[in-house]
């Protein structure tokens, strides 16, 4: 039976009288590839921000591995093995597309295997091309690759995406849905997304959040046929 990488029980965030998550128990098992979706305040954010260390949740747990991480600060996950991509990225625009990565690679290795380290995820996530470019120059679906490069190279064994394909081109996406899957060759997956065409694309398993709890989990075919998630929860962007 495959293991456990990440699970939740009983998840609660309050924000006063608001209660943004709301007792959520969520699994996903190695490889897995899971999107989150629902309407605008459902709760996937606050969800996500409980699960990476940015908030701290109000009740519940949080388990990655095992491992109890409730309260944990984000580069604490990290250190577990964990890759996270927020909406904010951490990176140089001045420093070329190799540079960036190499930086993220050597915190975790020596200078030597940082080098074969940027390259083969330079291969893999297909920057090649734009290796030399500066980062600052990149287009938009460009960038977003590059940023999942900074995940990878430390070759997590969970990845937690916010929004990964938010505001690209079509090609872009269709691309960034190729490297997601390439990245479940080793790593279980999460993303928080609103893109129908990139959800569709990826065609996993989603959960679909609502007023803080989860709604229904289920093949993203099987979830977008369901009426009370089309015409309530999805409603004109399905
Ligand atoms: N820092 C905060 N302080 C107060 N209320 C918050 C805070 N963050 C979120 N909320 C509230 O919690 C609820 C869930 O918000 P959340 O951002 O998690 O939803 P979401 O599903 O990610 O929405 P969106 O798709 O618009 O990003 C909303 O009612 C929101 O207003």
């Amino acid at each position: 039976m495959a293991e456990i990488v990440l699970e939740t029980e009983g998840l609660t965030k309050r924000f006063g009288g608001v209660v943004a998550s709301d007792n959520v128990d969520f699994i996903l098992k190695a490889r897995e590839l899971r999107c989150l979706i629902g309407p605008n305040g459902a709760g996937k954010s606050t969800f996500f921000k409980c699960v990476t260390g940015l908030h701290t949740p109000t009740e519940g747990k949080v388990f990655m591995r095992g491992q109890d991480t409730t309260g944990w600060h984000p580069h604490e996950i990290a250190a577990l093995g964990v890759g996270i991509k927020t909406q904010v990225p951490n990176v140089m625009d001045a420093l070329s597309v190799f540079e960036n990565i190499w930086m993220a690679a050597r915190r975790f290795m020596p200078t030597r295997e940082a080098n074969t380290k940027t390259s083969d995820i330079i291969d893999r996530l297909r920057l090649g091309p734009i290796a030399k470019a500066d980062l600052g120059r990149l287009a938009h679906g460009e960038r977003q690759r590059v940023e999942l490069g900074l995940v990878a190279v430390a070759d997590p064994w969970l990845v937690l995406l916010d929004e990964p394909a938010a505001g690209m081109s079509a090609e872009d996406v269709e691309r960034m849905s190729e490297i997601i899957h390439e990245l479940t060759r080793t790593a279980a997956v999460v993303i928080v997304e609103h893109d129908m065409q990139f959800i569709r694309s990826i065609a996993s398993t989603v959960t679909v959040f609502h007023q803080g709890a989860l709604l229904m989990e289920d093949h993203v075919d099987k979830v977008m046929s369901d009426p009370v998630v089309r015409n309530v929860y999805l409603g004109k962007n399905a």
